[in-house]
């Protein structure tokens, strides 16, 4: 890309502040949907620092408001004096303000520290039709929006401060728009929010021609959902920490009004309340994973298999003690089978891992597997009657281990090693336990082998194995993880049918 092409997107010059120190001057929504909550998330999500000082404290959910508190005002002007005194503040939003000693000690504020972007949002009334500022400070509130750099008022509320009726349509919107702006000589966010239809746009209008043109029209789908509580809130200090991060309203806009739509079609992940719920504004995060998230991820899924694993014939068998010895042979001979070829797909990890650490970890544990194979047949095998020739599933499994080694992804291929020691190391000590608790018979056929599942080492190397899976799973695209839990999953089934595997075939 040429610097002129990237210059027309965001104008370098105007370019403020990497990460803009944000101030919202508003009320306080305890269920964190509008007000400061809102704010102070939108902030973030659109890469501010999100600073707050209080106007107001609401009882309200997404329900409605129930009650107002407006602290004294001198205790607005400490908060407001403690951060200009000591924070550089790139750009305010001012939401509710309650009544009109408010407003006057806002307006002097901004007088004496003038900040570079001021963003007003005009909030006068609540969706859930409840007041939230006095009906005597609408005029102080008026008298204000000249001091905005930008005003964002709704509907009903652009109809109120021009003392007009509300719009029905867009046109008549877009002219009130055009006749508030000329009032307060600044910019209008006029927004479509209360429109009907299946279209919702965004328009910024300035006549004075500080826009491209007089009228900047961002369309956008309506979203079919009633989670709408704090949009406007949302809108406004996005606005104003786009505006500072990337330095005029239309490219601001451009950023901002996506985000919100996609806030808005998400909002149901985020369950709320039972009326008006929030908007996500963290939808964009759903997508990188924290440590530990994929782990947790997996462990659910393996849960159905390991439920039909304790419920197996062969595993209870092998706990009692009641288990047909053939059965058990069969079991071994296929394990010392099965360990060959996973000594060879471990072989492959290590020949796929990133560091040296990983390498000499999956390599260790290669060699690991041979020499429990030669265990096996030394001290377990020799003297039983056992084939050598891999059943059903022991070939079906090791296939399956192939075909993700094959896939040359890391990632899947540690995904499908994975179950082999994590429901082995959980089964083990399941079994382990329940040897104990019975009382360690001396007497009970299969003592010596249940007395192998106790192996710290090996409980080790599994905790190991499970950190590096998920570590690969954060560094992964969406469609390898996808890939990696269709490889987990298939191994965890073949887990349960190995363990099947000697009543049925041996
Ligand atoms: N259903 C929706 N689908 C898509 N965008 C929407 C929807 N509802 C509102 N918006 C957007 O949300 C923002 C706020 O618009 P709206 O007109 O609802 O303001 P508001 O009434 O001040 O908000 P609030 O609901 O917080 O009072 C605008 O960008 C608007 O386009
Ligand atoms: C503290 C506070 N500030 C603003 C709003 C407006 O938001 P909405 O219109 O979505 O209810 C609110 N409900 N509460």
């Amino acid at each position: 890309m040429t610097s002129s092409a990237h210059s027309a997107v965001y104008p370098l010059k105007a370019i403020q502040r990497p990460v803009p120190r944000v101030l919202s001057i508003a009320g306080s929504d305890p269920s964190g949907g509008a007000g400061i909550q809102a704010d102070l998330k939108s902030i973030a999500a659109n890469g501010g620092y999100g600073m707050a000082a209080i106007t107001a404290l609401t009882v309200q959910n997404t329900q409605g408001v129930t009650a107002v508190h407006v602290p004294p005002v001198e205790f607005l002007r400490q908060q407001l004096d403690a951060i200009s005194d000591d924070i550089t503040v790139d750009a305010v939003k001012i939401g509710m303000l309650g009544d009109a000693t408010v407003i006057a000690e806002v307006r002097r504020w901004l007088g004496e520290v003038r900040p570079a972007v001021v963003v007003l949002d005009p909030v006068m009334i609540a969706t859930s039709g409840d007041r939230l500022l006095a009906e005597s400070a609408e005029a102080a509130l008026r008298q204000l929006l000249p001091l905005a750099d930008l005003v964002t008022p709704n509907l009903p509320e652009l109809a109120m401060l021009l003392g007009e009726p509300e719009a029905s349509d867009w046109t008549t919107a877009l002219e009130q728009g055009k006749r508030l702006a000329a009032a307060c000589g600044n910019t209008v966010l006029v927004k479509g929010g209360h429109l009907q239809g299946a279209s919702c746009p965004d328009a910024l209008v300035n006549t004075g021609g500080l826009l491209s043109q007089d009228v900047v029209e961002i369309p956008g789908l309506r979203v079919e959902t009633r989670n709408s509580h704090g949009t406007g809130c949302s809108l406004s200090s996005a606005m104003a920490t786009a505006k500072a991060r990337l330095g005029d309203w239309e490219s601001a806009l451009r950023v901002v009004k996506p985000w919100l739509q996609e806030a808005l079609a998400q909002s149901a992940v985020l369950d709320v309340g039972k009326g008006n719920g929030p908007v996500h504004h963290f939808h964009a995060y759903q997508h990188s994973l924290r440590p530990g998230d994929f782990a947790v991820r997996m462990w659910e899924a393996a849960q159905t298999e390991l439920a039909a694993i304790y419920g197996l014939d062969f595993i209870q068998g092998l706990q009692s003690g009641g288990l047909d010895e053939g059965q058990f042979t069969y079991y071994l001979a296929q394990d010392a089978l099965y360990l060959n070829g996973y000594s060879r797909v471990l072989a492959r990890a290590s020949a796929l891992a990133p560091s040296e650490a990983e390498q000499l970890f999956w390599a260790r544990g290669s060699q690991m597997c041979l020499e429990v194979e030669s265990e096996l047949h030394r001290n377990w095998l020799n003297g039983r009657q056992a084939s050598g020739e891999r059943g059903p599933v022991t070939k079906a499994y090791v296939d399956h281990l192939m075909a993700a080694s094959a896939s040359g992804s890391y990632p899947v291929l540690l995904a499908a090693i994975l179950p082999c020691y994590w429901l082995y190391a959980e089964v083990g000590q399941q079994l382990h336990h329940g040897y104990l608790e019975s009382g360690a018979s001396a007497e009970h056929p299969y003592a010596e082998w249940l007395r192998t599942y106790a192996d710290e080492e090996f409980a080790e190397a599994t905790r190991k194995a499970i950190d590096i899976t998920d570590a690969a799973a954060q560094a992964a695209s969406p469609a390898e993880r996808t890939a990696m839990m269709e490889a987990f999953s298939g191994s965890c089934r073949y887990e349960t049918a190995f363990f099947d595997a000697p009543r049925l075939h041996g």
